[in-house]
């Protein structure tokens, strides 16, 4: 069945009432905004359906990846990329085309198209003001042929203070802030930090309604093999075992566990989408289909209920 014009608008304002001056995070994965053609088709269409969020009254703020692009940077270098639990081994050249490729290229790019659709978009990352402050990651353990092995991933944060007053300041005057993953810790040093963490931490420190993850799947997959096997809700109760049964792995890890921090935070739900079918951002948020996978806290979803009841 199609759905006509202004049914889609009708069905939509429970919802544009409900988000209407609500701050949600939104972090787009470099899987989900760069096609294989690399051209800038994808992000501009996610890019436009972010400044429409912008006019029904929301408050976004974009966190962005870049991955698939550090890694071709790196292999034109002459670099092999290397991940240890889905985080990038970052080594003094790795931290430097990492910079370059995030701030430099991908997080321009995205402010340019806000600004041609009519928003204001400022290019952040962690350094500017002391927004994400980390510190170097601990060596990591590993197995090496049967042993354990303790590994040093180099220069990779992880976030020790969140200072969202920049963030405030930009959203009270209309702006539309878009992030960078990288940090800084105490010393000055740079560190590249996970957009999925930065992204959690972001929606915590921030009191966000909403973080969603954009990125090149439909959303957890029971099998990653299948692609029809999505879980379409999963409890905080629940991550632990999907990691622990290795159901999650890679790059979905940092997701989930930063899907975690915000929703332990207090933010209502983080919804895992895939960011390349286009305007899957806004089917998901304006209309009564969900299209991923949905990570909330259900103890918060029964006293919601109970309050409901009693009103
Ligand atoms: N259970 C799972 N369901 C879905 N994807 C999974 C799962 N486990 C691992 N993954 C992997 O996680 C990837 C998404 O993470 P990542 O590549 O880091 O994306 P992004 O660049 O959008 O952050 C998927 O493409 C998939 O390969
Ligand atoms: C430490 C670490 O892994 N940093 C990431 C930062 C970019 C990122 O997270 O990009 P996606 O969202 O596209 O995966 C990296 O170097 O790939």
């Amino acid at each position: 069945m199609t759905l006509k014009l202004e049914d889609v608008l009708i069905e939509s304002l429970p919802y544009i009432r409900d988000f209407s001056g609500s701050t949600m995070v939104i972090k787009v994965g470099g899987n989900a905004m760069l096609n294989p053609e690399k051209d800038t088709a994808i992000m501009e269409k996610i890019i436009q359906d972010i400044v429409l969020l912008h006019y029904v009254g929301i408050n976004p703020i974009i966190i962005h990846g870049g991955g698939p692009e550090i890694n071709e940077k790196m292999e034109k270098m002459g670099k092999q990329p290397k991940f240890i639990g889905g985080l990038r081994v970052t080594d003094d050249d790795t931290l430097e085309i990492a910079m370059m490729v995030l701030v430099g290229n991908i997080n321009t790019k995205m402010v340019s198209l806000i600004n041609k659709h009519g928003a204001k978009g400022v290019g952040l990352n962690g350094v500017d003001s002391n927004l994400i402050v980390a510190a170097k990651k601990k060596n990591q353990k590993i197995i090496i042929d049967g042993n354990e092995e303790d590994v040093d991933i180099g220069w990779v944060g992880e976030t020790e203070i969140i200072n969202p007053g920049l963030l405030r300041i930009m959203i009270e005057n209309n702006y539309i802030p878009v992030i960078s993953p990288i940090a800084i810790d105490k010393k000055g040093q740079m560190l590249n930090i996970n957009a999925d963490t930065v992204a959690g931490d972001i929606a915590a420190a921030m009191g966000a309604k909403k973080l969603i993850m954009m990125t090149d799947i439909s959303g957890v997959l029971r099998d990653i093999n299948d692609k029809d096997s999505r879980i379409s809700k999963i409890k905080l109760h629940e991550i632990d075992g999907l990691i622990e049964d290795e159901i999650i792995s890679g790059g979905m890890i940092p997701k989930i566990k930063g899907a975690e921090v915000a929703v332990k935070s207090g933010v209502e739900s983080v919804h895992i989408i895939n960011g390349s079918t286009p305007h899957s951002l806004l089917l998901e948020l304006f209309t009564d289909t969900g299209v991923g996978t949905m990570i909330f806290d259900e103890k918060e979803e029964e006293t919601k209920l109970i309050d409901q009841m009693n009103l």
